[in-house]
């Protein structure tokens, strides 16, 4: 696991391990300019045999990349500083620069789009560019003539380096207009929730840690990090060698309409793969010869309907349903009223760990008298962006602007737990959030979603928590993705290929 922080929440570290270890901002600044260069040694001699052209702005992330172009310098290399003059000059970063005129470095001062020829001239002439123009102290709008350069290096120069964070990158949120789009990042202390989400892992390149000597303890004091899933987390449920099917849990999962059934058929097939005991379709009547022809390892019933109105009837299915150990409603499942009525006698009157994905929340959306029942703390809603956008009522821009506050909002309103899903994913109820980055874009095809759910739902039979079966199984199908993208083009990966192979052990 790895802490993903606000910038309120470093600069807090900051704070303390200035004040509490007496370790000045200056000293801060030295052992991360000075990280950054051995790393850049180390990681990149090739990319610097041309020289680096250093560009640098008026805060502390300059100051970072003055301190890189002294050891750089010392270590050999040509190196051309420059100081793009925007905002304030920080004490520290303005010590650094006269330190290094003292040694023989020029500081080159640019300020306006009159320097941008030469600016650009400067970036074709170096093998590399490192961005400390702005870190994690960017905010607001850039000039057109920086919009201008930022896109200039992106496209052009040979190879680009960012210090902390890429300039014009929100360092909480991941939104940009326009940033300087790099090979590597070396970031300084520790992770930001901007190098992970919104656009933040595209355009940050690879991303490197260069510590600065932050005590580790301090981060024990706050239970409200991000937590990034890795590797080390994964804990799927546990295998017992004298364990009976029933021992596994039974998943139950509603079945779908029409043209839509192969999502539950998926779901249930992807259920079994992670482990559950049994794992049952309930199918409307008139669907019966699909779900008998289609289904092998899954079991399958008819949804008892009511003669009346031949809607689903309440009592039966929750007889039905107390056989179950954890339920999933959504994927194919229609939006008619028989869907809507099934939806809403599951939300109420089933406390068992209970899955709503695709049209069950599409369903929910419509039907905001079911909302409050998203606090029950069963009840776990795994929308992508779209089925987030029409639950939360709010626009995609707001999502884009800030997914993470917008889902801590919704979470907060409706004491709900969320997975929200796309090539990040976060799940998030009132006491953790975890992002998970497993994946690539082989997902990106019609029925990932309900693969993803089955996983979520069989977990959750197998005595998982809420938030332990939704990272674990978002973890796992990404996983299972980059596995398979070892074999074959993304573009040829099925969700019947990840069930395949999910928990395979090598391809
Ligand atoms: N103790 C510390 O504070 C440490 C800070 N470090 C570095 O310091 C950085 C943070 O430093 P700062 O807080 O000074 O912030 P930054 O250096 O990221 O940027 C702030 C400067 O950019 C200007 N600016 C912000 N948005 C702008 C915009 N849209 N257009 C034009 N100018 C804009 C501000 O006026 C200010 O001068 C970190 O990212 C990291 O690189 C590290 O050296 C480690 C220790
Ligand atoms: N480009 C991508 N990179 C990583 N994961 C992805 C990508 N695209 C989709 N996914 C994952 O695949 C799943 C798709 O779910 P969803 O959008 O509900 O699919 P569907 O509705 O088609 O079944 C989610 O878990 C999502 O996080
Ligand atoms: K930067």
């Amino acid at each position: 696991m790895k802490y993903l922080l606000s910038t309120e929440q470093m600069r807090e570290l900051d704070r303390r391990t200035i004040k509490e270890c007496n370790l000045s901002s200056r000293i801060l600044m030295e052992t991360a300019g000075k990280g950054c260069a051995d790393l850049l040694v180390r990681e990149f001699p090739a990319q610097m045999e041309n020289g680096i052209l250093i560009l640098c702005g008026n805060g502390n992330n300059g100051g970072d990349g003055a301190v890189l172009a002294r050891w750089l310098h010392h270590y050999g290399y040509v190196v051309t500083l420059v100081n793009i003059q925007l905002g304030n000059l920080s004490s520290e970063t303005k010590t650094n620069f006269a330190i290094c005129q003292s040694l023989g470095i020029k500081v080159h001062k640019v300020k306006s789009e009159k320097h941008l020829g030469w600016l650009k001239e400067m970036v074709s002439m170096h093998s590399m560019v490192v961005d400390a123009i702005f870190g994690i102290g960017f905010k607001g709008e850039l000039e057109p003539w920086l919009k201008e350069l930022f896109f200039y290096i992106s496209a052009f120069a040979e190879f680009k380096v960012a210090l902390d964070i890429p300039s014009g990158l929100n360092a909480d949120t991941g939104n940009t207009e326009m940033a300087i789009w790099v090979d590597a990042t070396l970031c300084i202390a520790n992770l930001k929730l901007g190098h992970i989400i919104g656009l933040g892992r595209e355009i940050c390149g690879k991303l490197y840690i260069v510590d600065i000597g932050i005590p580790a303890l301090f981060y024990e004091d706050d239970d409200n990090y991000v937590r990034l899933f890795t590797e080390k987390d994964f804990f799927p449920p546990i295998r017992i060698s004298t364990y009976h099917k029933n021992d596994y849990g039974k998943v139950y999962i509603f079945g779908g309409i029409s043209g839509y059934t192969g999502a539950s058929i998926m779901a249930a097939r992807a259920a079994l793969r992670a482990g559950c005991g049994y794992a049952f379709v309930l199918y409307r009547k008139r669907l019966m010869s699909i779900y008998s022809v289609k289904l092998t390892e899954a079991l399958n019933q008819p949804i008892p309907e009511n003669p009346e109105d031949n809607l689903p009837d309440e009592r039966a299915l929750q007889d039905i349903l107390s056989n179950a150990t954890a339920v999933l409603i959504g994927p194919g499942l229609g939006k008619d009223e028989f869907a809507r009525k099934l939806l809403e006698i599951t939300i109420k009157f089933v406390d068992l760990p209970l899955v709503i994905d695709a049209d069950g929340l599409n369903l929910l959306a419509e039907n905001p008298d079911l909302y409050p029942y998203l606090a029950k703390p069963n009840v776990l809603i795994t929308p992508h962006w779209g089925e987030f956008i029409r639950l939360a009522k709010i626009e995609k821009s707001d999502l884009q602007a800030d997914c993470l506050r917008e889902l801590k909002a919704f979470v907060d309103k409706y004491q709900a737990q969320v997975l929200l899903k796309s090539h990040f994913s976060i799940f998030c109820n009132r006491e953790e959030i975890w992002v998970n980055i497993s994946g690539n874009d082989g997902l990106a095809t019609g029925g990932s979603g309900d693969v993803l759910s089955g996983i979520i739902t069989s977990f959750l039979a197998q005595g998982l928590s809420i938030s332990e079966a939704a990272i674990n199984a978002s973890y796992l199908l990404g996983a299972t993705a980059e596995k398979l993208a070892k074999k074959r083009a993304t573009a040829s990966i099925l969700p019947s290929d990840i069930i395949d192979n999910l928990f395979i052990k090598d391809l």
